[in-house]
């Protein structure tokens, strides 16, 4: 049955993001539903980025709205997104380089995490609790992603393949069900790449995910559906073959390649 637009978990509608003059996006229009792997991909400067800085509730749009299972999301801070069951990984890994690894997956689990100030304070018990569940779950997450070997070890210290596992790890361990990926292929070997498109396809079971990637392979791979950004627009949506075979795709990509070459 397809799923009413009411269940679906991230909604842009109509967006429009001005910086001065510049037009970075365009009355855009995408969606995720739930149990989908959908990519967002476009040549630089197309407004990738500034739409998931939009999805993210760091650059509050023009015009257009942003919606989750049909709560309208304008105005919330990046922060408030994990109550509605989102989490996201940014580009740079964003971890906390005084923080063990555990300790910076546990920053992740604030959805999971019941205890307020207020009990902490008053140290009614139940702090304790939720911190032992709150690693518990950590670990668990590190565990299935085959990092438990370094929980202890400081972020700096650890290979940039790692360390992009653990940024995985903190925005999984809240239990989303929507999983914001910006670039998660950028950097990685081979192998690591191979590995994380296995590991997109197997949390697909259980998460939705919004892609935003440059690795065409990848995003060819694992994605259900595309939306193409060109200059602020969407060229071109569909399923992987649909936008692979549309010239309009191909136009702009070959463009933006002309472009840099003439730089
Ligand atoms: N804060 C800003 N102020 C002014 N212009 C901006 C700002 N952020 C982005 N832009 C411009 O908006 C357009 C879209 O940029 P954006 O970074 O969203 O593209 P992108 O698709 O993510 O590119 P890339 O693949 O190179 O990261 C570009 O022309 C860019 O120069």
């Amino acid at each position: 049955m397809t799923p009413s637009p009411t269940d679906h978990l991230l909604t842009a509608d109509g967006v429009t993001v001005r910086f001065g003059g510049l037009v970075a996006l365009k009355d855009v229009h995408i969606t995720v539903p739930p149990g989908s792997v959908v990519g967002l991909i476009g040549p630089n400067g197309a407004g990738k980025t500034t739409l998931f800085n939009v999805l993210s509730g760091l650059i509050t749009p023009n015009t257009g709205t942003i919606s989750s299972k049909g709560h309208r999301l304008n105005g919330l801070r990046p922060h408030h997104l994990a109550r509605h069951g989102i989490s996201r990984t940014l580009q740079g890994l964003n971890l906390f380089s005084g923080m063990t690894v555990l300790d910076n997956v546990m920053t992740g689990a604030e959805r999971l995490a019941k205890t307020g100030l207020f009990t902490m304070l008053t140290g009614l018990g139940r702090f304790e609790r939720d911190e032992r569940a709150l690693r518990e779950r950590a670990m668990v997450v590190l565990d299935e992603l085959g990092i438990t070997h370094v929980a202890g070890a400081y972020p700096g210290t650890l290979a940039y393949g790692v360390q992009k596992r653990v940024a995985l790890a903190r925005a999984l361990v809240s239990e989303p069900d929507l999983l914001m990926l910006d670039e998660p292929a950028s950097g990685l070997s081979s192998d690591e790449l191979a590995e994380l498109a296995t590991r997109i396809r197997g949390l697909r079971e259980h998460v939705s995910i919004l892609l935003i990637e440059h690795h065409m392979d990848l995003v060819m791979d694992v994605c259900d559906h595309i939306e193409v950004l060109n200059f602020g627009a969407v060229i071109s949506s569909g399923p992987p073959d649909t936008v692979r075979n549309d010239p309009a795709v191909t136009d702009a990509y070959l463009g933006s390649a002309e472009e840099s070459d003439d730089e």
